[in-house]
């Protein structure tokens, strides 16, 4: 088995993502210095106040000297600017990762700044909740979770085993696929959701005939579920569709058709056609289910933490 140890690990960005890894490796000792890096000096205080690493730095540069696996936690759009900050500071045979939510953008933004002495290894880790920042995270987060590899032509088999084992030992399952087909598959599940989540979220405050008050007054479980993914960072997902754009398009795209079809069956009375989707679709969540897949990591933590 892989060891999945590292001497020094960099985090960049720590929000809730990387103080959630930095929670884990300390827990699970895969690294003998955590090194932690933010932009605002106010956010490297209160990763310091909360003990997250070892080192702490403002300078992305200064965090990667050294390190053996950095892991990039920023919003997707700034993943080309972190790379060409760190390229000149990294290690011969350091592994480079990140943990962005859309993949070919990430790689076409990296790659080209990164030196060939490195492993460059995408990563996007299944796990999250709508809260930011770096006293959101937790070391739960990645438990049963799924962490899908793309590997962009930069990683040799080796690099693939030990970020593999590092993802496992932090509790995720791992995958790999291609950085494309990866795109697709979360623009449907996980990029719609939130579009329509904010979506509905903004047309419920836009409306005339239903107050403010009425929808946080009456607003039942499904409205409630809506809105806790409408609370996500803005400015992560404002990166999510402006780096995902034609996988996010096109799924919008068939979406559009299908609710067509749906507001269809409502106006003409077809109540075969709603009951048939219905029933097909509460087949869906039942296999989720029984896959094991309906973990509720955005409640891990939750009360401990405080956060709503
Ligand atoms: N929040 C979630 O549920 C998940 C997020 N992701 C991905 O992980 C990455 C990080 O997300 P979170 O930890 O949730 O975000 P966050 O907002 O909690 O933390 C972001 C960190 O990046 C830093 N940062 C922000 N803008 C920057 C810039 N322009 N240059 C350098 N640093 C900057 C912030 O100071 C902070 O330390 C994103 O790419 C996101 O798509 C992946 C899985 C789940
Ligand atoms: O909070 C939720 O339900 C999420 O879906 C979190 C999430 C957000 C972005 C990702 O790329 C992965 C997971």
């Amino acid at each position: 088995m892989t060891d999945p140890h590292f001497n020094k690990v960099a985090l960049i960005g720590i929000g809730l993502i990387g103080s959630s890894l930095a929670r884990v490796i300390r827990r699970e000792k895969l690294a003998d210095t955590i090194v932690v890096n933010t932009r605002s000096a106010e956010t490297l205080a209160r990763a310091r106040e909360l003990d997250l690493g070892d080192e702490y730095y403002t300078s992305a540069a200064e965090a990667v000297r050294d390190a053996d696996l950095v892991i990039v936690c920023v919003p997707v759009g700034a993943c080309g600017r972190v790379a060409t900050e760190i390229a000149p500071a990294l290690k011969a045979g350091a592994i480079v990762t990140d943990v962005g939510s859309t993949k070919r953008s990430v790689i076409e933004q990296m790659s080209p700044e990164l030196p060939d002495t490195v492993e460059f290894l995408p990563g996007h880790p299944l796990a999250g909740t709508e809260h930011s920042g770096p006293d959101a995270g937790f070391a739960e987060l990645f438990r049963n979770r799924w962490c899908i590899l793309t590997p962009a032509g930069r990683s040799s088999d080796e690099a693939v085993e030990k970020l593999t084992a590092f993802w496992e030992a932090c509790g995720s399952r791992v995958d790999t696929m291609d950085p494309d087909h990866h795109d697709k598959v979360l623009a449907i599940v996980s990029h719609l959701p939130h579009i329509i989540a904010y979506n509905i979220v903004g047309t419920a405050d836009d409306l005339q005939t239903v107050t403010e008050s009425e929808v946080i007054k009456y607003s039942a479980s499904g409205f409630r579920d809506f809105t806790r993914l409408a609370a996500s960072d803005p400015t992560m997902w404002r990166d999510i569709c402006l780096h995902n754009k034609d996988a996010i398009l096109e799924m919008l795209s068939r979406f559009s058709e299908d609710l067509s079809a749906l507001q269809r069956a409502i106006r003409w009375g077809d109540g075969q056609a709603l009951f048939d989707l219905f029933t097909r679709t509460r087949a869906i969540r039942r296999s989720i289910i029984d896959a094991g897949q309906d973990v509720a990591a955005p409640d891990f933590g939750r009360q401990a933490s405080g956060q709503k």
